[in-house]
């Protein structure tokens, strides 16, 4: 659903569409729309976590993709949640506007098929001055395809898009399209990052990230709400990375279910973590997991701060 470009109609124009193009992305939505995936399906590399469960991404990560003639600096934003009102909630709509008041061009996810309150308050946070393209996912589980045309014209009333593309980020369908459509909406200039750069994140950070999956993976549904991970110490050794996790939680009744019968849940949970790091840094890792309890923290904005919250 890509514009028509027309020719250039100068030199000086002809000479910008030759040009090196290098700028911020933000990818916005409401959670479980598929943001994660995306980011990760671009830049060809799992960096941000993906799962099942809503507002797993409560960090910003950046990621980076290079082609011949263009660099996109991807800052992955915060799903919005709408129901709980706390100071996670607020810190993370802050850190939204923030994120937006800062990019290049805004790509704002929905699912096909559904738009939905969530996803019209989402579109609200986005400043009327914006470059916005709307990604349409999922486009693989719409049953009926002759519905997309129809749903288009209705998200098209919500406000003025730059470009449509639907796609499917978990089938990598019509994602080279995305990456067409959006590269001339950067702005021209040198690349920020070296091509192999995949992320600016620290391995710390990467280390929280990974042990944050497990979690939300090995725990299911009883996941407790307001879980969060802090890297107390990460050391390199050569090859070998020492690293003390601790993993927070509001209830000393949490902290049970985190460590399962025996302790076989938290075995479980590091070790795997163990494993996709050593894979990650190529190198051995030498993994210690721990639960605190913080009772409160979720409702603390100042142990937000403190665990890296912005
Ligand atoms: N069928 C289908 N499922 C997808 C597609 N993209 C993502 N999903 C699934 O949708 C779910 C949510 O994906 P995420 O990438 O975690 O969504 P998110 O928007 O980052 O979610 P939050 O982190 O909660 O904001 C996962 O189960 C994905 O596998 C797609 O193109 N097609």
């Amino acid at each position: 659903m890509n514009q028509e470009h027309s020719r250039p109609a100068s030199a000086a124009d002809a000479a910008a569409d030759e040009a090196f193009r290098c700028g911020f992305v933000a990818i916005v939505g409401r959670p479980n729309v598929g943001k994660s995936t995306l980011l990760n399906r671009l830049v060809g590399q799992k960096i941000s976590i993906v799962s099942s469960k809503a507002q797993t991404t409560r960090h910003r990560v950046t990621g980076i993709f290079t082609e011949e003639r263009v660099q996109f600096v991807f800052v992955d934003t915060p799903g919005f949640q709408t129901h709980h009102r706390n100071a996670l909630n607020r810190s993370m709509n802050r850190t939204v506007s923030q994120v937006l008041a800062d990019v290049d061009l805004v790509f704002f996810v929905i699912e096909a098929g559904r738009f939905t309150d969530d996803d019209r308050k989402v579109l609200t946070v986005i400043p009327a001055s914006s470059k916005v393209i709307l990604v349409i996912n999922k486009v693989d589980q719409l049953k009926d395809k002759a519905r997309l045309l129809p749903f288009i014209d209705e998200v098209r009333q919500q406000r003025e898009f730059t470009e449509i593309v639907p796609l499917s980020a978990e089938k990598g369908s019509n994602v080279a399209a995305l990456v067409r459509a959006a590269t001339p909406l950067l702005p021209v200039g040198v690349p920020m990052f070296e091509e192999d750069e995949v992320t600016d994140r620290s391995e710390r950070f990467l280390a929280s990230e990974f042990l944050r999956e497990k979690l939300f993976r090995l725990l299911g549904d009883e996941l407790p709400y307001g879980i969060a991970v802090e890297i107390e110490k990460f050391e390199v050794e050569g090859r070998l990375r020492r690293i003390h996790a601790a993993v927070i939680v509001d209830k000393p009744g949490h902290k049970a279910m985190v460590i399962g019968k025996g302790g076989e849940k938290l075995k479980r949970i590091s070790s795997e973590a163990r494993v996709e790091l050593e894979k990650l840094f190529d190198g051995k890792v030498f993994l210690e997991v721990w639960v605190k309890v913080k009772s409160g923290w979720a409702d603390d904005e100042r142990a937000l701060k403190s665990l890296g919250y912005e």
